[in-house]
């Protein structure tokens, strides 16, 4: 469960200040919820608040109960984050280390994490290029690396901003399928509005607020009146 109570955030201070969400109280506890508005709406700081990226200016954020200000480390265990830009997230010189990565200090054995990496590169296509350089890969299977390295750590929400916007059509369904098929609560942050059909509840996001929170249908088309 996702409990978003009262939350302004503001970047900066005093004149080079900037509020960009504006008290925002949601609950969120279906398995599949997108997020979508216009540019610079307040998206990315809405779900960075929800793995404590960014912590909120006033009001507050709880994930399963943890307080993303008070509890920061363990929220964090629960909630993996894919960015945008895979580059962002790859850390190490190979593909199977950048996986391992997110497994230490986690009190594994060298085997169980071995084991861990291996299950999560074959489920995600990427069991042939585990020695590889992972600067090397495509863009597409390089976001399939940022995703692995994320879902070995076994978080129970996913949150993911623009995930496809760099990959092309194959790549960005690609990436949808296999989200769709996660046992994680996710949360999308997308311009590709198809993706988000089958999802439970979609969140429209205008110039700091929250303005609609509906069924993929009424927000697609609240969102497509609002940008005309
Ligand atoms: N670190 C920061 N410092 C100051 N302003 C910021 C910072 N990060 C974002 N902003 C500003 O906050 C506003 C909201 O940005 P945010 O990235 O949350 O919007 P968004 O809806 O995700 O946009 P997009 O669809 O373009 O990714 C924008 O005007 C942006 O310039």
């Amino acid at each position: 469960m996702i409990e978003i109570e009262n939350v302004t955030h503001t970047y900066g201070h005093g004149e080079q200040s900037r509020t960009v969400l504006r008290d925002v109280s949601v609950r969120i506890s279906e398995d599949r919820v997108g997020v979508i508005g216009a540019n610079g709406s307040g998206k990315s700081t809405f779900v960075r608040l929800l793995n404590g990226l960014i912590l909120p200016t006033q009001g507050r954020v709880r994930v399963d109960g943890l307080d993303t200000a008070r509890e920061g480390r363990k929220v964090r265990q629960r909630v993996g984050f894919c960015f945008t830009d895979p580059d962002a997230q790859i850390v190490m010189p190979t593909v199977a280390e950048d996986v391992a990565f997110g497994l230490r200090r986690r009190g594994l054995s060298a085997t169980e994490i071995q084991q861990r990496v291996r299950q999560a590169l074959q489920q995600h296509g990427l069991a042939d290029h585990a020695d590889h350089p992972a600067h090397l890969l495509s863009g597409g299977q390089k976001q399939l690396l940022a995703l692995s390295a994320v879902l070995v750590t076994e978080p129970s929400l996913l949150v993911m901003d623009e995930p496809t916007t760099l990959l092309d059509l194959r790549n960005a369904r690609d990436v949808a399928e296999r989200v769709a098929g996660l046992p994680q609560q996710v949360v999308l942050v997308t311009h590709h509005l198809d993706l988000l059909a089958d999802y439970d509840r979609v969140l429209v996001f205008d110039d700091t607020r929250l303005v609609f929170d509906g069924t993929p249908a009424d927000s697609v088309a609240f969102y497509r009146k609002l940008m005309s």
